[in-house]
């Protein structure tokens, strides 16, 4: 087979070509459902190395798509067991390891750079914002791919020619205001995400903070005394689970659906318009549980399954320091989803099945191996194109390379399942690649030894940078340093936690001028090696000029601004005017602000003392 495919390989590529991809090493992230497919793919094209990532072990769920994986893998790590499982039929080096890619220890980005190509096989949008960003810094190629059901994508990205992973916005998951969640229910969902998102990290988790300032979505006075005063209760109902006693689980039920609600239906306010939740009432409990998770249950089945689930809770807690919600853990599972329709049956709302529930609770769109098969080898075809090794077809420029998605994926109406663009330019607003970025290279003894004032003149100097910048740690949108701030100057770099794998985002703090030079990111890479004789090493790029954001009003006026336009401009400088191709005037989103004016206005950073 190895030998049958080798040939294969070379009647595609040509015998040079394939000895160049002999000894081409590459990084595969996530080894799910993509990930196995393009596992398999890669061996058996021939890739001289590959190191497969992933950080978590393999669930009976994954079974039926990730062939890879047999019942005996059950709890195994899916890096390891993956490429054990190719070992047969590769002729390719293959390492595994059973990590998160964003820890910057493990993989600092100097292990990145070994790999001429990256693969993208994950399932969230943290993880694959990640890697595009050590691809851009690292101006490595990525491929980007994605499913969900029958729809599919791939974009390979060739950082400063083609568009990056966050050059367009992305869907973030939907969100309820708490006071749906907490007092008026309306759809089974908002039950659903109650017994997930609160009640049981509530109940079974140790660290659960509600902030003082979290946003309830509500004014009612009253409203919002009673959800904080709920949110102590549960804290008691906390203890209750830690003391283990079973015979408090009717005292739990009681709170949850009888005090509460009638400390609900005494605001008012809140029912002039909804109809009245009936508080539970007089309630037995029995040791009976329905083994059918696809059939609707009766209250009696939902109450005994809640006080069961939390009695097998209830003992795991006293091995387990805290347990999370997770679809494919039995008691978690059973749990939410009895406490879920326990709440619907109170609200008047429509109960469903526990595979329902763990389908809306999972965020489970059902994933279908021939869609993961076909992106796979989309995935797998595109990397010949990305490396030019596909014999008789070179790619002159990247532009000439074609990203891969199904009709519905892209919103496009077209009669085709698969569409394939060629690759779009980066955008120029993109908060990633549009921004100049490079790498420091510092030593380990300089961390401790330069002060943040120094390498802030440093590059204040080297990119032409005026006397006010502000600097941001962009990983924990820390402010270091502003115009108005400048405690923290003093201090070494080792002392305010900047290391290796931290990203310090500068911007030039005039709001005076017309011009101002554009802002930069700077990622810290600890390397003694390379740092001998300098204490750090500043990257080599430009940082341009740029028109300023915050415009006098008079220059704006000469520029054609209409005058709505300008005094929104002056009134808050989130705000941006900017031109879009036709020339018309539109108003930025938060998200697709640069990184170093988000920054500066989000209310999310932290000074430090
Ligand atoms: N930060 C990360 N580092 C390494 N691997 C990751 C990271 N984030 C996600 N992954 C891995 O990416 C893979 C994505 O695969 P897939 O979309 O098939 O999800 P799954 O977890 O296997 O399936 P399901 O979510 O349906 O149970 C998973 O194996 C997941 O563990
Ligand atoms: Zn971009």
């Amino acid at each position: 087979m190895i030998q049958f495919e080798k040939t294969a390989s070379i009647e595609v590529l040509g015998a040079e070509n394939y000895a160049k991809l002999r000894h081409t090493k590459v990084l595969l992230v996530g080894a799910g459902g993509i990930g196995c497919e393009l596992l398999k793919n890669l061996v058996l094209m021939g890739f001289g190395e590959v190191h497969v990532v992933d950080l978590d072990t393999i669930d009976l769920s994954n079974l039926n798509r990730q062939f890879l994986f047999r019942q005996r893998d059950i709890r195994q790590p899916k890096a390891t067991t993956a490429v054990k499982a190719v070992q047969h039929i590769s002729n390719s080096t293959l390492i595994a390891y059973q990590c998160n890619i964003q820890d910057t220890e493990k993989f600092p980005l100097s292990w990145f750079s070994q790999f001429a190509l990256f693969f993208n096989a994950l399932d969230n949008l943290e993880a694959r914002r990640y890697v595009n960003q050590i691809a851009q810094l690292l101006h490595k190629p990525l491929i980007e791919s994605g499913t969900a059901g029958f729809d599919g994508y791939i974009q390979p990205i060739i950082p400063g020619e083609t568009e990056c992973f966050d050059c367009t916005t992305k869907e973030t998951p939907k969100t309820f205001p708490v006071c749906t969640i907490r007092s008026t229910p309306s759809q089974p969902v908002h039950c659903i995400v109650w017994a997930k998102n609160f009640l049981f990290p509530q109940l079974f988790s140790t660290s659960t903070t509600a902030s003082a300032n979290e946003d309830l979505g509500t004014d009612d006075p009253l409203e919002i005394e009673r959800i904080r005063q709920e949110t102590n209760e549960l804290r008691e109902l906390q203890e209750y689970i830690k003391s283990g006693d079973e015979s408090r689980i009717p005292t739990i039920i009681e709170k949850l659906y009888t005090h509460d609600i009638e400390k609900l239906l005494a605001i008012e306010n809140l029912w002039r318009t909804r109809q009245k939740p009936v508080p539970l009432g007089r309630f037995d409990l029995t040791d009976a549980v329905n083994p059918d998770f696809n059939a609707v249950w009766s209250l009696q089945e939902q109450l005994d399954c809640l006080a069961n689930a939390t009695k097998k809770l209830m003992k795991r807690q006293a091995t387990e320091d805290q347990i999370d919600f997770d679809k494919d853990d039995v008691d978690s599972l059973e749990f939410v989803a009895a406490a879920a329709n326990i709440r619907a049956h109170v609200f008047h709302l429509p109960i469903k099945s526990i595979f329902d529930i763990k389908q809306i609770a999972g965020n489970i769109i059902p994933a279908i191996a021939t869609t993961n098969a076909i992106i796979a080898g989309l995935s797998s075809l595109a990397s010949l194109r990305v490396l030019n090794l596909m014999k008789g077809f070179p790619v002159k420029s990247p532009k000439e390379l074609n990203m891969a998605f199904t009709a519905r994926a892209s919103n496009i109406p077209t009669h085709r399942y698969l569409s394939n663009p060629v690759l779009a330019s980066p955008n120029s607003r993109c908060p990633v690649c549009s921004v100049p970025r490079g790498v420091i290279k510092i030593s380990g003894k300089a961390l401790s030894s330069t002060k943040l004032q120094d390498l802030i003149e440093a590059i204040r100097q080297k990119y032409h940078y005026p006397g006010e910048v502000s600097v941001v740690d962009k990983s924990t949108q820390r402010l270091l340093a502003d115009i108005d701030f400048d405690d923290l100057l003093e201090k070494s770099l080792l002392d305010l936690k900047i290391r290796s794998g931290v990203l310090l985002m500068i911007a030039d703090e005039r709001d005076d001028v017309v011009e101002i030079r554009a802002g930069s990111e700077f990622y810290i890479q600890e390397d003694s090696k390379n740092c001998a004789s300098h204490p750090f090493l500043l990257p080599e790029m430009k940082v341009k000029m740029v028109k300023s954001e915050v415009e006098p009003p008079q220059e704006s006026l000469e520029n054609g601004l209409d005058e709505t336009t300008t005094n929104v401009a002056q009134s808050s400088d989130v705000l941006i005017i900017d031109e879009d191709e036709s020339g018309s005037k539109r108003k930025l989103e938060e998200s697709e602000l640069p990184p170093n004016k988000k920054a500066k206005h989000t209310e999310e950073l932290v000074l430090l003392d």
